[in-house]
């Protein structure tokens, strides 16, 4: 079917990124924009609404249900990827979490030949779309916040772990900076993190659409349509290849098309965005044949490219009275959830992470042939560590939850009067590099993910030490060591590893995506072959 109406723009996917684009298009009246979801409206789905219920909209008609292929680095098992699938995307479904990252991330972006994304840009967009609610005695810097911002942020109320692993952060060499999530200058220390939730609700993509404070959570702009419930399958161009809407299919099955004058924007995630430039017939010519695809691009870096944090949770059994796990063990749960339903406030209003660090691992590196042989060569050749970083850009972060709350292979929470927490570890800038690519050429059938976790045997060494660093800071930290009772479950033993192929071991069997993909459309200028998109967003040709 042919839709009657032509837009100037249309945006495809409204979760994170397409309704801040789509609402700032609107911005102009004389404009009309069309917003495509794929998903409903988030507005009755109370586990994108309630923090605490976000693990709830998982593996269900919410949720992508994406997975990656095994591999061998991560003990031959299947990654599964959740993303959010209704309005507001992964944001409506994500921990919450503001950290921007370092000044200097953006300002490499920048000296690869895309001008408008260095820092000082970004943290003027980054202050702009926030307004932040701080507390007393919080050591706020402001010139790394907004105040009129329609994504309003707060601080999260720390159970006392949280202030006891603080301490053993700061006696292992992390000094606290309040701020420094959203400062981005603070390569080695701890700090707290900003959450995406304002008086015990979740804040979302969704929020330039409606403004988060009115009541009745209506639309703001009168120029932009929404559609929900239809999936985006492929690009429309004219016979001059000149981009004139979009064909979507409705869960009827029923094929729309709408046109543009315009143009049209994806931003349908880093799985989805991919997915349907090479149903467009955009992407490695070898690889569009292979699905019977016409090429009307060769762009061989559509898909590739594709990089993730990996997190590894490590838990340890804590001496009573300093998690909360009290609050959802047994039939806690439904009276949390009675209690949000009634104040928007309680142990479900919030999310379970607690203090939050950055560091390097220079020192414990440097006693590796693997890692000196590297950082010679790559020295020379970028000025550069192995991991393409500078003295200023961190090597891991490291993450806590006030309670047990773990990732799916885990299933082991701890019996009343008895709990536990985590300490995550997590790397950046990881070497190993993966894909995304079609299975078929049928827009239902879902990619091909292939992340290649850990492939790089850099990436690993680097992640074992920062695991043995992550043990000594709670096992023998000034705040914690006299907590810990032990490894949780007991059978982990973790306690006791005393050497890098334990912790190798264990990371083989527990790392998990921490949902973070990126790069499968990267942005650089026409001479960087693996780019996709340049510096304004628009795909090579
Ligand atoms: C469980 C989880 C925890 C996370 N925790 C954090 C955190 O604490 N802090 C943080 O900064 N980041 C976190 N992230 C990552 C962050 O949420 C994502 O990087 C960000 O939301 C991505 O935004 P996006 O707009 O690219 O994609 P998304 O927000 O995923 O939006 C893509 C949208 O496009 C829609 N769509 C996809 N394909 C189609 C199609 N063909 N047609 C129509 N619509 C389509 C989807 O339904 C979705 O609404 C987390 C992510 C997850 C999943």
């Amino acid at each position: 079917m042919e839709h009657p109406e032509l837009y100037d723009f249309i945006v495809c996917g409204g979760g994170t990124a397409g309704p801040a684009v789509a609402a700032r298009l609107a911005e102009d009246p004389s404009l009309r924009i069309l917003l495509i979801e794929a998903g409903q409206d988030n507005v009755n789905l109370e586990n994108t609404q309630m923090v605490g219920g976000w693990s709830l909209n998982f593996d269900g008609p919410h949720d992508w249900n994406f997975t990656s292929l095994p591999h061998p680095s991560t003990g031959n098992r299947t990654q599964k990827l959740s993303r959010g699938k209704f309005l507001g995307g992964s944001s409506a479904v994500n921990g919450t979490l503001m950290v921007r990252g370092m000044r200097q991330d953006y300002d490499d972006w920048e000296a690869m030949g895309n001008p408008g994304w260095g820092s000082k840009q970004m943290w003027q967009y980054f202050n702009k779309s926030e307004t932040f609610h701080p507390e007393p005695g919080f050591n706020v810097d402001w010139s790394s916040h907004g105040r009129h911002g329609p994504i309003h942020t707060s601080l999260h109320p720390n159970a006392p772990i949280t202030h006891r692993l603080m301490e053993s952060f700061v006696d292992k060499g992390m000094p606290l900076v309040d701020d420094m999530f959203a400062s981005g200058t603070t390569a080695q220390g701890c700090g707290h993190c900003a959450r995406s939730v304002f008086k015990g609700e979740r804040m979302t993509g969704g929020q330039y659409l409606r403004d988060s404070l009115d009541p009745k959570k209506r639309w703001i702009h009168p120029n932009l349509t929404k559609v929900f419930g239809q999936t985006v399958s492929q690009v429309l161009f004219d016979d001059g290849f000149r981009v004139v809407g979009v064909e979507t299919i409705s869960s009827s099955d029923e094929k729309i098309r709408y046109r543009c004058r315009k143009e049209v924007i994806l931003s349908l995630g880093s799985y989805g965005s991919p997915k349907a430039l090479l149903l467009s017939g955009i992407g490695p010519k070898e690889d569009l044949y292979e699905v019977g695809i016409q090429p009307k691009v060769n762009l061989p870096g559509v898909g590739k490219n594709l990089e993730d944090h990996l997190t590894v949770f490590v838990f340890y059994e804590a001496k009573q009275g300093v998690t909360t796990d009290h609050l959802f063990q047994g039939s806690m749960f439904d009276k949390a959830r009675d209690e949000w339903r009634k104040s928007r406030s309680g142990t479900l209003s919030r999310s379970h992470f607690g203090i939050f660090a950055f560091t390097r691992l220079d020192e414990r590196l440097r006693k590796h042939k693997l890692w000196n042989d590297e950082l010679r060569k790559s020295q020379v050749a970028t000025g550069r560590d192995p991991m393409g970083l500078l003295s200023n850009q961190p090597h891991v972060e490291f993450f806590t939850t006030e309670r047990y709350a773990a990732p799916k292979h885990y299933e082991n929470p701890p019996p009343e009067g008895r709990s536990a927490f985590a300490n995550i570890i997590e790397l950046f800038s990881p070497r190993s590099k993966g894909y995304v690519k079609l299975k078929t050429g049928d827009p239902k059938d879902k990619p091909i993910i292939q992340h290649n976790y850990l492939s790089d045997p850099l990436d690993m060494l680097v992640y074992a030490e920062a695991c043995q660093l992550g043990a000594e800071i709670v096992l023998e930290g000034r705040g914690s060591k006299d907590l810990v009772l032990g490894a949780w479950p007991p059978e982990d033993k973790h306690t006791q590893f005393n050497s890098l192929a334990q912790w190798e071991k264990y990371i083989r069997e527990n790392a998990t995506t921490c949902f973070h993909p990126s790069g499968t459309c990267k942005m650089g200028p026409d001479s960087d072959g693996g780019a996709v998109v340049d510096a304004r967003l628009r795909h090579h040709a």
